[in-house]
């Protein structure tokens, strides 16, 4: 089980917004989606290399426009390929953030920052102090580029994004050519323009663990095509997705911190359909975090163990077994009181415990690890 500071929005599917429907061809490829994307929260593109997330959110930017296409940000029409019309990239109200910082060289990191904002003119709804405040800059203003680490040259960049005021912020696998204390670096400060800023992002990674942690909604791509979208939880639970046999299968659960133990230097998270124990945490009762919960983890059993060191049971009913990567193994979805969960289980104990649709039984959840701390 992993957990971070949550985003609050991961069940709220707001209305959508964001009509995004592109037909794009290159030698050997072919991007062709029809979305509704939500006009709020973070958005993940999530897929392999190669699945056309890049040239989605290239689409979205106006960056590419060869190809039919059809755009709409909360009602206005940015492109539309039928009636010849075309909003260029620099007049959309949209912040890039690439996978490398792109920053002025012989700029410091004030002046790359104001930059940015010149470019917008007036209307400036993030201000530069909430954009330096939100990435924790303030003491690098002086810098010169070159004397930043590449994750410091990201959040400059990120801020230098959010100083334009967008109305909707892309983001290009922002923590790709950075190391994995890095990304632990950058990960919160994501998370609190998600929590602090009403501007929709879109999202591409290929980190089930970053969308996980920072995505509200969840688009699917592959070979150009989407796969699936929906909300995170949801889509994570599915058994028809290729997440679904990845290593990292498993849910995310949006939990409250409802006590603590400093006896036992231990934390209760509740959620519906139950709760967690887990090694203490420091953020107060009432706050909520996300917690994921890996299929690899969750064990099942018929009765309420006892005489066990397992502390963490959830009474569950199964709604669905699949296969999963080796014919040794398959996958249950349970649902815990309205909290969906996965088990991967070996076949063999699927049929001691006669594990079928609609049966209630106990999941064990073995293994608590902590992401983000
Ligand atoms: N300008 C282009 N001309 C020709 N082919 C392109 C062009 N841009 C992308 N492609 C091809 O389109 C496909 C999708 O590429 P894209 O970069 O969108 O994928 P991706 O999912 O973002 O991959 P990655 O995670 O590796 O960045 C790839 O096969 C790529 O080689």
């Amino acid at each position: 089980m992993e957990m971070n500071g949550a985003p609050q929005a991961m069940n709220e599917t707001a209305a959508p917004t964001v009509e995004a429907r592109f037909r794009v061809q290159w030698p050997g490829f072919l991007l062709d989606v029809d979305l509704s994307l939500p006009g709020r929260g973070v958005t993940a593109l999530f897929g392999h290399s190669g699945s056309g997330k890049t040239t989605l959110l290239r689409c979205i930017a106006g960056l590419e426009r060869q190809g039919q296409g059809h755009l709409s940000f909360k009602g206005e029409v940015w492109q539309d390929s039928a009636r010849n019309s075309f909003v260029p990239t620099h007049q959309r109200p949209l912040g890039y953030v690439f996978q490398e910082a792109s920053l002025f060289p012989h700029l410091s990191v004030h002046k790359n920052l104001i930059y940015g904002r010149k470019r917008v003119g007036g209307a400036h709804r993030v201000s530069l102090e909430q954009a330096i405040d939100l990435l924790g800059i303030g003491h690098l203003l002086d810098r010169m580029p070159d004397r930043l680490s590449g994750g410091e040259r990201q959040r400059v960049a990120i801020a230098r994004a959010l100083a334009t005021s967008p109305r909707l912020l892309l983001m290009d696998e922002p923590l790709a050519a950075l190391d994995l204390k890095r990304k632990g670096e950058i990960l919160p400060y994501l998370e609190r323009l998600h929590d602090e800023l009403e501007i929709p992002v879109f999202y591409v990674s290929h980190s089930p663990d970053e969308v996980a942690r920072l995505a509200d909604y969840v688009v699917l791509l592959s070979e150009g095509r989407v796969v699936a979208e929906g909300g995170l939880q949801e889509t994570l639970a599915r058994l028809d997705l290729p997440t679904a046999f990845s290593e990292d299968a498993g849910v995310v659960i949006e939990a409250v911190v409802a006590s603590h133990d400093d006896n036992y230097h231990l934390s209760r998270l509740d959620f519906p359909g139950g709760n967690v124990v887990v090694a203490q945490r420091k953020e107060p009762i009432g706050h909520r975090l996300r917690v994921r919960v890996h299929a690899r983890d969750v064990s099942l059993a018929l009765e309420r163990a006892t005489g066990t060191s397992i502390a963490n049971l959830l009474p569950a009913t199964v709604v669905e077994i699949a296969d999963a990567d080796t014919p040794a193994h398959c996958l249950v979805r349970l649902d815990a009181g309205g909290t969906p969960l996965i088990a991967r289980i070996t076949r063999r104990s699927l049929d001691h415990l006669g594990v079928a649709r609609g049966k209630a039984m106990w999941a064990q959840i073995k293994a608590v690890a902590l992401l983000g701390d």
